[in-house]
């Protein structure tokens, strides 16, 4: 099994996640935004195939809360734009290749069920590809990118289409939780039938699934 090394961007809590915003009673929203990376980073970690986490953020309390052995940088200053979710994958993709040419993938931070075994499986039906990514659930938008190269990221609404028109391949496994990206309090009720990882579940309290409103 070849390892890979994940990049996973996460925008500042107080910034991000903005569709999600009272989703639950109760349930702070930066907290919450937190959260959502947290339980994306844990279930990274624990995938056999996974050698290296580079997470990109600005927010130093999500920064203090990550699991020993998680690499972490700063957002470039060019995140800062509209296009600040690319350019921060480009940035950890050039802190990474200061050091390696390995695989690596670009992750999003909103997959609060995601279970290693389908991340493991995503990434072993990548290895196959030179570059190619897993659309969401909807079909329009991207949860991961990988590369043996340059990622040449595209995220952003339709990113899938953008994705796929620039020579990544659509890997076409189920992969249920990998597609789960959580923008909405509907994508949060579907994450919650699906599994939470401990920190979203935390975050939104034990009456979690009667509490969030579609
Ligand atoms: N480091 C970094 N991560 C980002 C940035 N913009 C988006 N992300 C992350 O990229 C992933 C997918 O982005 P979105 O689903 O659009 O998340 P979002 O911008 O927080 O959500 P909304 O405010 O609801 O649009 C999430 O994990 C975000 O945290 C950015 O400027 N810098
Ligand atoms: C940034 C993206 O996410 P979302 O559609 O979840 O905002 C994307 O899918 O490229």
């Amino acid at each position: 099994m070849s390892p890979w090394s994940l990049i996973i961007p996460v925008k500042r809590a107080v910034l991000g996640k903005s569709r999600l915003r009272g989703a639950t009673p109760g349930a702070q929203h930066e907290r919450l935004a937190r959260a959502l990376a947290l339980d994306t980073v844990a279930a990274a970690f624990a995938c056999p195939a996974v050698r290296r986490v580079l997470v990109v953020t600005d927010d130093e309390e999500l920064r203090a809360a990550l699991p020993a052995g998680v690499l972490v940088t700063a957002d470039p200053a060019t995140a800062a734009g509209r296009d600040g979710l690319n350019a921060a994958i480009r940035h950890g993709q050039a802190v990474l290749r200061a050091h390696e040419t390995g695989r690596i993938v670009a992750l999003t931070a909103d997959l609060p069920a995601l279970r290693p075994a389908d991340l493991t499986a995503a990434l072993a039906a990548a290895r196959w590809h030179h570059r190619c990514h897993v659309p969401d659930a909807a079909g329009t938008g991207t949860t991961l990118l990988a590369s043996a190269g340059d990622l040449r990221p595209a995220f952003g609404p339709g990113s899938a289409a953008a994705h796929a028109r620039s020579g990544a391949v659509a890997l076409a496994g189920e992969w249920p939780s990998l597609r789960l990206d959580v923008d909405t309090p509907a994508d949060l009720v579907a994450a919650v039938a699906l599994g939470l990882g401990r920190h979203t579940s935390d975050a939104i309290g034990r009456r979690r699934a009667e509490q969030v409103s579609p």
